[in-house]
Formats: C-alpha cells, structure tokens, sequence
C-alpha cells in the first residue's frame, strides 16, 4: 500500500514512522496546514493510495486565541484532504478528539452522540469533522483522548518534568477520560486504513485507553512508575483556571470499533510503562 501520512514530527506521526516506515511523511516544511491548496497539490502528486492525517493544532489553551488557525489547520485543510481524496477515490483516515464532546453525564460517548464543545479547539475539531464527512469520501474519523509518548509534548512528559522541580502538585481529578499511547493509535490507525482498502465502509470510530481515570490518578500513576516521591492533590477543575473549558466526562465508548475492526482499549498503564523505559533511553 502506497501510504502518504500528513505529519511528521507529532506524537501519532513518529510512532506511524516506526511502525509503517515505508510510507510518505509530510512535515510542516513541505505540507503547511494552514495552507489548503498546497496540500492538496502535495496529496496529489504523491501517487498515494490512501492518505492518514496525523497533523493537527493541539495547544488547546493558545487556539483560544488563535481561532483562525486552528480552524483553518483542524477544519478547513482536513475538509480538503478529504475531497482531494474523494476525488481520486482513495481512503482519507482522520483523527480527533473527545473534546468536541460537552463533557456532560457520566456514560461512555458513543461516536453518534451529537458533539458541543466547550472551546476553540474542540469546535475547530468538530468542524473538520463535518467537512471530512461532508467531502462524501471512503473515510474513517478516529476520535481519541489524552495522547502520550515518549515524543512531543503530552501530560506525562509536563507531571515528569514539573515533578522534578516540586514534590507536590496539584492536579484536577474531576475530569475523566482514557489516556491512550500514541503508539497503540498508529497500529489502529494502520489497522482501519488496510480495513478501507480492503472495502471496509468507514464512519466516525473511538479509540482510547483503558480504564477510565482521573488527570490526578494519571499523574499519581505516572510518579508511582517513574520512582518519583511527588504527592498529587486532587483538586477541582475550577481551582485550576485555564483559557480553554475541558470535559468533565471524557469516556469513549468503542464498542463499535471493536466489532468492525477488532480493535480493543489498550491499557494505559502498561503503555506507560513503555514510554517510561523508552525515555530512560533518550
Ligand atoms: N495530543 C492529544 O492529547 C490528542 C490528540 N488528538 C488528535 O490526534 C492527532 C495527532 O495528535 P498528536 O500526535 O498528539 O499531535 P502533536 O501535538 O504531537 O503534533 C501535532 C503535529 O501537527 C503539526 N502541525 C501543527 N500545525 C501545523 C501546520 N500548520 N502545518 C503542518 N503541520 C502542523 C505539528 O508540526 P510541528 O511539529 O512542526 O509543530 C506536529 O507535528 C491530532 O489530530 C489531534 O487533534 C486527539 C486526542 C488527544
Ligand atoms: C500541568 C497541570 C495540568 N492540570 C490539568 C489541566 C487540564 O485540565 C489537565 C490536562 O492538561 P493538559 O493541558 O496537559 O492537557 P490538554 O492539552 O487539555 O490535553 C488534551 O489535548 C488535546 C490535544 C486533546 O485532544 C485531548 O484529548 C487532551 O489530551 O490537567 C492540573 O490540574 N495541574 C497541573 O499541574
């Protein structure tokens, strides 16, 4: 399979590259987001037979007062990848995020509960959605939640590194959600693309990790492994103001997932335990 993944030095797009090295990696120099025509010219003289999207504007604080660029690299861009590769009726495979989902009741989101996000970066999400199903395309849209690796910028890398400065943090504790490995992502990722080529339908999918838990229960998780004597304090989210509102309940229900592409929830603790060790080497 000729596989043109747009991304390259991003959490999910590194681990895509040690996973799939033999496919096209575009990075921010050769495929600017914030550019649509020039990515779709670069779409379509790559020759690819299926296309992934792992580049994204992730700093959901700054979006706030970004919002033309967030929407133009997460709605608009995505919007004409996926037309682009309607047009030339190959796969487009895109991922999002659980925080175009309001946060509200405390049952997992099924990927057909209508989305209400409660900032910019979820909203400009939300619209790449729409306008990747709008392109009519064979397509899949894989919501996921709380990325982490041992590359790029996630919360475990941020408690290792506040940790190493302070022996007590504290971490709110009332918003709930799967962290998942990035690595895990790129093999579903991979897994649902060869699924579409096969003539697989698509449609909007989740995939997170297991089991549920808490910002603070994570942080408290990643210094128990680590060997770091750091007290976590769970607080509210009210008592740690941000820019950007996150989701109280930010579960993802991926039954259907499961039945259509035998994905299962990775565990987050062991993956943790992975990018521990993998950053112990680095
Ligand atoms: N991180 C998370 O916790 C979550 C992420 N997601 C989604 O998963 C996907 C992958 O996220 P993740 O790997 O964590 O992302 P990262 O934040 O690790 O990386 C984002 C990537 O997008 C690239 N990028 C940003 N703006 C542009 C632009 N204008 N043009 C080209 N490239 C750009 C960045 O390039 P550069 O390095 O040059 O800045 C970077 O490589 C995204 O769709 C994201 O919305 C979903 C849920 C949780
Ligand atoms: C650093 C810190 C954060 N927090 C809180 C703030 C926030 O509610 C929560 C997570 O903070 P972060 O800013 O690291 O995570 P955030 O950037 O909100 O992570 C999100 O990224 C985007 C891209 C997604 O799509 C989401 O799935 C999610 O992973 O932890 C504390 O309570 N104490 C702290 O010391």
């Amino acid at each position: 399979m000729s596989l043109l993944v747009f991304g390259q030095s991003g959490q999910v797009a590194r681990e895509l590259a040690a996973l799939a090295p033999e496919a096209a990696f575009l990075g921010r120099d050769r495929a600017d987001l914030t550019d649509p025509a020039a990515c779709v010219a670069a779409l379509r003289a790559s020759g690819a037979r299926a296309v992934i999207n792992a580049a994204a504007y992730t700093a959901v604080d700054r979006a706030e007062s970004e919002p033309d660029i967030a929407g133009l690299v997460n709605g608009q861009t995505p919007g004409a990848l996926a037309r682009a590769c309607a047009d030339l009726g190959i796969p487009f495979v895109h991922i999002s995020t659980d925080y175009v989902f309001d946060g509200s009741g405390s049952t997992p989101w099924r990927p057909g509960d209508p989305v209400a996000p409660l900032g910019v970066y979820g909203r400009s999400k939300a619209a790449g959605e729409a306008a990747v199903r709008a392109a009519g395309g064979q397509h899949v849209i894989l919501r996921t939640s709380w990325v982490f690796s041992a590359h790029g910028t996630n919360f475990v890398k941020t408690m290792l590194r506040l940790g190493a400065e302070r022996s007590h943090l504290r971490v709110v504790a009332d918003q709930t959600g799967g962290p998942t490995p990035a690595t895990e992502i790129a093999a579903a990722l991979l897994r649902i693309t060869e699924a579409l080529r096969a003539g697989a339908a698509g449609g909007t999918y989740h995939y997170a990790g297991a089991p549920a838990t808490s910002w603070a229960c994570f942080a408290r998780e990643t210094f128990r492994q680590a060997g770091l004597s750091v007290t976590v304090e769970d607080i509210a989210s009210e008592a740690y103001p941000t820019p950007a509102r996150r989701p109280l309940n930010s579960r993802l229900d991926m039954a259907s997932t499961e039945t259509d592409f035998g994905l299962t929830a990775p565990d987050w603790r062991q993956g943790l335990a992975r990018v521990l060790a993998a950053l112990k080497g680095i």
